[in-house]
């Protein structure tokens, strides 16, 4: 049976985001860098990306931020964006389905590869089709 269900307003973005942190506080590579480094406020957090995510998937200016900054001093690597994108992909296909969803994994997949060239972990010619 289909148990998994469409993204179709903010309350299954509640969900999603819930659901993909709870994996990153469990997960022994992300959860530090979240929990000891960045000593994440969760409460004043989780809403934010509510915001976040509902601005990407459905086009409404909820989220006035600017994620980019919040990484540039983390001391991230490659391996701790595999890992994300990982447990983002898993949370996803775990309870999701649908058009928004595949929309939500590139989307993911698109702002990680964007963060990592300017955090200089990548070449910026991926993604570029070879000739
Ligand atoms: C290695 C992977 C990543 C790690 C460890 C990470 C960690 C963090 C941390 C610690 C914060 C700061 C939270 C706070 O103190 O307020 C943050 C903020 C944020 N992150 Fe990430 N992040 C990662 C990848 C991503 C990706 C791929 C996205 C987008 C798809 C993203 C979107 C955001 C956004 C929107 C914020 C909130 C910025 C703001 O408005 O203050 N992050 N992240």
């Amino acid at each position: 049976m289909e148990n998994r269900i469409e993204i179709k307003g903010r309350p299954e973005i509640e969900l999603l985001v819930d659901k993909f942190y709870d994996r990153v506080n469990n997960d022994p590579m992300l959860s530090p860098i979240f929990n000891d480094q960045a000593q994440v406020n969760w409460p004043k957090h989780l809403p934010n990306m509510y915001d976040f995510w509902e601005t990407l998937l459905f086009g409404k200016a909820v989220y006035k931020g600017f994620p980019f900054p919040k990484h540039t001093t983390l001391n991230l690597r490659a391996e701790h964006f595999a890992q994300w994108l990982h447990l983002f992909n898993k949370t996803v296909d775990a309870d999701f389905t649908g058009v928004l969803a595949d929309e939500a994994k590139s989307k993911a997949l698109n702002i990680a590869t964007v963060f990592q060239v300017r955090l200089g972990l990548m070449p910026a010619a991926i993604g570029v089709a070879a000739k």
